[in-house]
């Protein structure tokens, strides 16, 4: 079922890498970039959303690593896409949402990661989900 939008800016990665020096440097409080990539034969399509300015309450969905959400990049009438949320199971009333970070999702051939900084230049910020099955760290991809 469809929950909501990833809704925000499409940049450029040379934007968002820009944008992520920028958030490093001067420790501008702004991990929301997210990074999501399709795997297109030999090719990488990559969109990176940052809704710092223009954007929903998707930006507050938090990372587990056993989460309710998958993050799916779709388009709909035009070669933009959309990261939208979908529940991946039945969601208790009260009950957080959640997405993994990385974006992996195998079946269609998609990953992505938040851009992270500040405590985490070197992307071992520890994940605080709580799952019984934590990997310990959000998940962080240099090569973004
Ligand atoms: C898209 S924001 C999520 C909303 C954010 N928690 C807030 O209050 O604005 C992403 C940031 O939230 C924090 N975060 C999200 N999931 C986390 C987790 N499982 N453990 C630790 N920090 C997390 C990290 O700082 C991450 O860079």
């Amino acid at each position: 079922m469809f929950v909501c939008e990833y809704a925000g800016e499409i940049i450029k990665t040379e934007e968002a890498k820009r944008r992520w020096e920028e958030m490093n440097n001067n420790a501008i409080a702004r991990n929301y970039v997210l990074c999501l990539k399709e795997h297109v034969q030999d090719r990488i399509l990559r969109t990176n959303i940052d809704p710092i300015h223009i954007g929903n309450a998707g930006r507050y969905i938090n990372h587990s690593c056993a989460p309710n959400l998958q993050i799916y990049l779709v388009r709909i009438n035009s070669l933009i896409p959309v990261a939208a949320f979908f529940a991946v199971r039945d969601i208790e009333i009260g009950e957080e949402l959640t997405f993994d970070y990385s974006g992996a999702d195998d079946h269609c051939g998609q990953s992505g990661a938040m851009i992270d900084g500040i405590e985490d230049k070197k992307g071992m910020k520890k994940c605080l989900c709580g799952s019984e099955i934590c990997k310990g760290t959000l998940p962080f991809d240099q090569r973004l």
